[in-house]
């Protein structure tokens, strides 16, 4: 068994602090991926789980065992690179060999280890080839196999596929899934791949600046962010935002949906007014931001092509029309205030640069953000 326990790791490389205090628990065999924009520390707090970094202060335990001082290798822990880091004047077998050899296992015992592992991977054919003679791919599923061939009880991939092709990636994502469904090892995996936050998942968790801003299931995060940074990261593309302030009265009018709910108007910068469910608690005046999703848009054109009006929604202009196959994403701006929105919609064939067009969405995709960028619910 061999949960994670990180608390109040501080980390800093000469004068700069990476890490704030990071508090985590990981459980025993769940998958937990780090995102969180470039230099924001998720790689250094990578490594000091593995012990490759010490911090400065904290602890961390693997399996309710104090490990912060434990050299890397009797950590119980198997990491897997970017970069893959094979040997190579090594064949494929010896380097998935290679740890288990060092490490005294009978020789019987490190070919039926490797032999096993090779057979998951569908890498047995390539057992004595060198990793020059390998694809990007072969190689990747050669450093994981090496790291499988341990039997570790928490597995550490950084950005293990970002040097595969869109292809591979996709298929050594499935590929990484099924094995954590095998083998029931507690993963930590960082990424930059939204994709492969949200499908590998069981909790991902959102840094910024060596804190963590939320942690949460990925669709958890998805639905209710708790922050505007968080709405913003998540999600490709990024959720729309939009200035507005909390009109006086609830005098609701314009902005469909007014689908009766009977709470608080926000006034947007861009024109019209949302009416939302109550319960946001914000006093009449308070400025805030309300983020929609692309596939929660709904674009419309105006009656009478006119672009002043506010009634039935955000006034605005089509910038530009990505047409993606099943769907296309719409670039819109908004009149008045020049905000930029995107809409995803079915077929993007019947729009054009140029063209007029009305915003709206209905009332419970609306996301609401107070001045301190925390989300009202
Ligand atoms: N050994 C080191 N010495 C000095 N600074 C370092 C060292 N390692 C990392 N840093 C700095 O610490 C910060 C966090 O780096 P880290 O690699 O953890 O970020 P990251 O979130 O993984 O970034 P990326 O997504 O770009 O890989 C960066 O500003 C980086 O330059």
């Amino acid at each position: 068994m061999a949960g994670l326990q990180i608390r109040g790791v501080r980390k800093r490389f000469g004068d700069t602090a990476i890490l704030h205090g990071i508090d985590l628990d990981i459980a025993d065999g769940e998958f937990v991926v780090f995102v969180g924009p470039s230099g924001c520390g998720k790689s250094t707090l990578l490594r000091t789980i593995c012990g490759l970094e010490e911090p400065d202060e904290g602890t961390v335990a693997i399996g309710g065992r104090d490990m912060t001082q434990v050299p890397p290798a009797q950590r119980g822990i198997a990491m897997v690179f970017q970069s893959y880091a094979l040997y190579p004047h090594m064949t494929v077998y010896e380097n998935m060999a290679f740890a288990l050899k060092l490490a005294g296992t009978p020789r019987d015992t490190i070919r039926d280890k490797v032999l096993a592992a090779a057979t998951s991977l569908r890498i047995e054919p390539l057992l004595e080839r060198k990793p020059k003679e390998l694809s990007g791919g072969q190689r990747q599923r050669v450093a994981i196999g090496r790291a499988i061939v341990r039997h570790p009880e928490v597995f550490l991939f950084d950005e293990p596929l970002s040097n595969l092709d869109a292809a591979l990636r996709v298929q050594m994502r499935i590929e990484l899934k099924n094995l954590h469904r095998t083998l029931r090892s507690t993963m930590v995996y960082v990424t930059h791949d939204q994709v492969e936050a949200m499908t590998l998942a069981d909790r991902i968790v959102v840094l910024r600046g060596g804190k963590i801003e939320q942690v949460g299931a990925p669709l958890a995060l998805y639905n209710r962010p708790d922050n505007l940074f968080v709405a913003g990261f998540m999600g490709s593309p990024a959720m729309n935002f939009l200035r507005g302030a909390v009109a006086p009265g609830d005098d609701a009018g314009g902005v469909p949906p007014a689908d009766g709910a009977d709470g608080g108007t926000i006034a947007l910068a861009a024109g019209g007014r949302v009416t939302l469910p109550p319960a946001a608690g914000l006093p009449a005046g308070a400025p805030v931001t309300l983020g929609l999703r692309a596939e929660h848009v709904v674009v419309t054109a105006p009656r009478d092509g006119a672009v002043d009006g506010t009634a039935g929604g955000i006034p605005a202009r089509v910038q530009t029309v990505e047409l993606l196959g099943d769907f296309s994403y719409v670039h819109l701006q908004t009149a008045s205030s020049g905000e930029t929105v995107v809409a995803r919609t079915a077929s993007g064939i019947d729009w054009q640069p140029g063209q007029a067009a009305l915003v709206t969405a209905p009332a419970a995709h609306w996301h609401l953000f107070d001045a301190d960028g925390n989300a009202r619910r």
